[in-house]
């Protein structure tokens, strides 16, 4: 098996509902988030790859049209924790990279949240 990632980039705003008043991230707050995208195949393509990195670019004009610089509640119908906003984002950008079996959400340095279809 083949495996390849590739990360992209956004700033966005948010507010984690269900959590108490005190909570910092009840609060609107922003991250710098790092969004990877994880591909996999069992067979290269004639040039030698699982998929061409710049055939990601819709990633990429999806973030910067829908995600970046916005606030994240008004984006998503779940709440927009690392975790929905992971298996969100593997929904949506598998149906045009069907090689993509994982998504990775870091809204901080330390932190990563990770969905992964289940049986790919
Ligand atoms: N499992 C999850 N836990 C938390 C999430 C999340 O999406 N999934 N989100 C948050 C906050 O939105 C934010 O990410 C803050 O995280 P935290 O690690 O607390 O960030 P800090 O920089 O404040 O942490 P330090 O420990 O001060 O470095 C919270 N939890
Ligand atoms: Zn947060």
């Amino acid at each position: 098996m083949y495996k390849i990632s590739k990360q992209f980039a956004f700033s966005a705003s948010h507010i984690l509902e269900g959590l108490s008043g005190d909570h910092p991230c009840s609060r609107m707050h922003g991250h710098n988030y790092i969004i990877t995208v994880h591909l996999k195949s069992a067979e290269l393509n004639e040039v030698g790859f699982v998929k061409d990195y710049r055939e990601l670019s819709f990633i990429k004009k999806y973030i910067d049209d829908v995600l970046d610089h916005r606030h994240l509640n008004d984006i998503f119908d779940v709440n927009p924790t690392a975790e929905n906003i992971a298996r969100k984002l593997y929904e949506i950008f598998v149906k045009q990279a069907p090689q993509i079996y994982a998504v990775e959400v870091s809204e901080t340095p330390k932190t990563t949240a990770i969905y992964e279809a289940d049986g790919k």
